[in-house]
């Protein structure tokens, strides 16, 4: 599991260890480690150029810098700031490090020189006591970082929300951040985590005891999480899931979340729809049973047609509401968020996209929300919606959220394991499918749905990698990835 600390928790974290260290120990480590990453990604005789800010981020770039110089690498420094770190500064100056300044609207020729020779830049700019948005003599000088150097951030790409919620603001884009004990939300959440880049964590003995504001499963996490049958498992114990899916005009979606559980290893299916898919689904997936029973979770809406007047039309939906209320978990996809209307007693996961949570939220305050806005602050939003109904929110989109009500106290889930064809229609039900196996088989709504997603993104890749995938082959991608997760030596990456 990664897991990532509010930046307030770190704070307290890192003056708890000063306290117990020699004055200056923790950024000396921090800037040993730096330098560590710096020096593997540069050639002996290329050129690294670190931009400093005022704070302890830049003292940070300059310590690590001084390394470097003393490493035999050529190193400058862009000052961004009129007051860098003092005492970094003088290391980096009695180093050898060539230090320039460029606090200006637009970076001095100075700058600009070190800057154009630059193989590697790194990013000192701001850290966690950076607000959102990038100073303009910083923007100025990354302007002129050359397209073919590797960018390195000190803890967290410059400009970056360090809680990881405002999208808007400008920031650095860096190859790579290297972050100091553990990681926090900027790295994990979506509205940033796509200007982190490749994440290493270095160890400088910092001990967090609070509880993770967010979590990311590895694929070990998988491995230990998903539920595996035992000799005197049968197909009951291991869990039945009723799917209510599709319509008449959406046959498809039922087809997909149908043999998405199938693939994903379910003990049984249920699927109660009318009988344009029925027939379907009979046809092709002749491990499903058609017609409601007894079931340990349902997966209700996908390609579920609310507004459809026809008399299948209305059967669906009064199955849908039947599974909604009854006390079983359940899986609330696409058309049946349209359904529900309080909270639901039983483990309840809703499998929203952006443009759903947000047409989902408008309807349950009377407060019109875009698809945009949801987008901006997703983890706001999610929030928003899991508390209003008491259910976990599982947000769809290139970074998948994971929300709990805040009530639970319980960590946010944030996987990024998919590859962008992902985006592609049927998507959802197959990952609505897979997420209702793992409810079926007794796991949490929030254990479920981030499993589901990371294995979904992992389908993704093994569909076709590095190309195109339709839903289906998603879906029939998910035994393969399963049972490499499950083979896998624990601990290898
Ligand atoms: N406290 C510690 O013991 C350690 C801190 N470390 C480093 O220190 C960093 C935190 O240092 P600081 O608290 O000094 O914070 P920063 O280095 O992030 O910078 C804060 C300074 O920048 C200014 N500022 C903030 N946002 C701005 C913006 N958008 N535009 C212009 N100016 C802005 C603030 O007013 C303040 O003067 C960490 O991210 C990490 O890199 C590491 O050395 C590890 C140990
Ligand atoms: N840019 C992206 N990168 C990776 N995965 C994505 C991206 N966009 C969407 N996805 C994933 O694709 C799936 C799309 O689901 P959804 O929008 O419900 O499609 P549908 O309703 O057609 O099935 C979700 O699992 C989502 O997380
Ligand atoms: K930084």
């Amino acid at each position: 599991m990664i897991d990532a600390y509010a930046v307030d928790d770190v704070r307290a974290a890192e003056e708890a260890a000063m306290s117990a260290l020699p004055e200056g120990e923790l950024m000396q480590r921090a800037a040993a480690g730096l330098a560590e990453v710096v020096a593997v990604r540069v050639a002996r005789d290329g050129h690294v150029v670190v931009v400093v800010g005022g704070g302890n981020n830049g003292g940070d770039a300059l310590y690590a810098a001084a390394r470097l110089a003393e490493r035999g690498f050529a190193v400058g420094a862009v000052t961004v700031s009129g007051h860098p770190h003092a005492r970094g500064l003088a290391a980096a100056l009695a180093a050898g490090v060539e230090v320039v300044e460029s606090t200006g609207e637009s970076a001095t020729p100075e700058g600009a020189r070190l800057l154009a020779a630059a193989d590697v830049v790194v990013d000192g700019v701001l850290g966690i006591g950076g607000r959102p948005g990038l100073p303009p003599a910083a923007r100025a000088v990354f302007d002129l970082v050359p397209d073919e150097a590797w960018l390195v951030a000190v803890d967290l790409p410059s400009g970056a929300d360090p809680s990881g919620q405002d999208s808007s603001a400008d920031r650095v884009f860096a190859d790579e951040t290297v972050t100091f004990g553990v990681a926090k939300p900027v790295h994990l959440l979506p509205a940033t985590e796509s200007a982190v880049g490749r994440l290493t964590v270095v160890d400088i003995g910092l001990e967090v005891d609070t509880v993770p504001a967010v979590q990311r499963l590895t694929h070990d996490d998988a491995a230990r999480m998903w539920p595996v049958p035992g000799p005197g498992d049968d197909k009951y114990s291991r869990g039945v899931l009723g799917v209510v899916a599709g319509g008449e005009h959406y046959t498809g979606a039922a087809l997909l979340s149908v043999t998405s559980a199938v693939c994903a290893g379910v003990g049984m299916v249920r699927y109660v729809g009318p009988s344009t898919p029925t027939a379907l689904v009979r046809a092709q997936v002749p491990e499903a049973v058609m017609g409601p029973g007894r079931v340990q979770a349902w997966v209700v809406g996908p390609g579920l047609d609310a507004e459809d007047d026809s008399e299948a039309g209305r059967a669906q939906v009064a199955a849908a509401r039947e599974a909604l209320a009854s006390g079983e978990p359940c899986v609330v996809d696409a058309g049946a968020l349209d359904l529900l209307d309080g909270p639901r007693a039983a483990p309840t996961l809703l499998t929203p996209h952006a443009g759903e949570l947000a047409r989902a939220l408008s309807r349950l305050t009377g407060r019109e929300l875009t698809r945009a806005q949801v987008a901006g602050t997703p983890v706001t939003h999610a929030r928003e919606l899991a508390d209003r109904t008491g259910c976990t929110v599982l947000l769809k989109g290139s970074t998948t959220l994971v929300v709990p009500a805040g009530s639970s106290r319980l960590p946010i889930r944030s996987q990024a394991d998919a590859p962008a064809w992902l985006a592609t229609a049927g998507s959802g039900d197959v990952l609505a499918g897979l997420a209702g196996t793992l409810l079926a088989a007794g796991l949490s709504p929030l254990d479920a749905g981030s499993l589901a997603a990371l294995v979904h993104g992992l389908a993704g890749h093994a569909a076709n990698p590095g190309g195109p995938v339709r839903a289906l082959a998603v879906a029939h991608g998910i035994p393969g990835v399963v049972a490499g997760l499950l083979e896998r030596p624990p601990g290898r990456a």
